[in-house]
């Protein structure tokens, strides 16, 4: 297991409580009247992106696109479940986006470490960021055409979106008439291309309104989603630079940890039950998708 260092946060995060309910403790728990226990209690939520796709094999952008697990991408969702079973973490609730590399990825950990029971909510707002008119371009051909820059800012800027989806883009239909929308986004919602920001501004409603009251009622959740709608949580938690978000890349199918206070602040980010060469050599490689080859 390893915890990656914090990036640089645009302001400090609250003061980690040090457990127990000793006098000075000065958690914000103390301030927050809907609790169960002790408020110095620490709440588990483990995350993590699915398991390579179809998509992120080939390199190309993907968004909202329904790609399939490759299967590689099945066999780290295999040893991401063996290593929660390993971990003996259990969970009451899992949640996922509406995308089947994240269902599947989830359906793959929950049996691998016997939990295939547990109720399982889906959300479109917790799916991939919609990445627009890029959608099904290949990322090194797109790097090599606008130049890494440009890429990366698509790729990872805060809040540049990339160029939107138009009605002719080869993807627009089977996209925007799927019925797996049939419940949302709204029409007058529906992305046609999305930054983090606007990643964020739909995701966190899910996050605060459904996530949190069930870890506060001391569910234990794993949340499949992806690297950039689980980017955005990460950075909403940790208080994460604009600019620092930029060099966090998420490994595929690597399972990951938050210990969080009764406000929700991490007592622990991002720690990874994987070995850690393994996860910054795939972090890394995330990262080289948006180089010209
Ligand atoms: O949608 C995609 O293409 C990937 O799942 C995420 O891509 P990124 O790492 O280029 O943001």
């Amino acid at each position: 297991m390893i915890v990656l260092p914090r990036l640089a946060c645009a302001s400090p995060s609250l003061s980690p409580c040090s457990g127990g309910n000793q006098k000075g403790c000065n958690c914000a728990a103390m301030q927050q009247p809907l609790r169960r226990s002790s408020s110095c209690d620490k709440f588990v939520v483990v995350m993590v992106r699915h398991g390579e796709s179809e998509w992120n094999q080939k390199n190309l952008f993907c968004g909202w696109y329904d790609a399939q697990l490759s299967e590689k991408g099945q066999k780290e969702a295999i040893a991401a479940g063996k290593a929660i079973k390993d971990a003996k973490m259990k969970f009451d609730i899992a949640h996922t986006s509406v995308l089947s590399r994240a269902q599947k990825t989830l359906d793959i950990i929950l049996k691998e470490c016997g939990q295939e029971g547990i109720p399982i909510q889906r959300s479109w707002r917790l799916n991939e960021r919609h990445y627009g008119g890029l959608t099904g371009l290949n990322k090194a051909d797109t790097a090599k055409k606008y130049g890494e820059d440009q890429v990366k800012i698509w790729r990872r800027s805060f809040d540049t979106p990339p160029p939107p989806m138009e009605q002719d883009h080869q993807y627009y239909e089977c996209i925007t008439k799927d019925p797996r929308y049939c419940d949302g986004p709204k029409p007058s919602e529906f992305p046609k291309t999305e930054s983090l920001k606007l990643t964020i501004e739909r995701t966190m409603p899910y996050w605060n309104k459904v996530i949190v009251p069930q870890i506060r009622e001391g569910k234990k959740l794993i949340i499949a989603a992806h690297g950039n709608s689980l980017r955005g949580i990460v950075k909403y938690l940790d208080k994460i630079s604009d600019q620092a978000i930029m060099e966090l890349n998420l490994p595929t199918g690597i399972p990951f940890i938050y210990e969080l206070d009764a406000s929700m602040a991490p007592l622990t980010s991002m720690k990874f039950l994987g070995d850690p060469e393994t996860v910054k050599k795939a972090m890394e490689a995330v990262a080289k998708q948006g180089k010209a080859k």
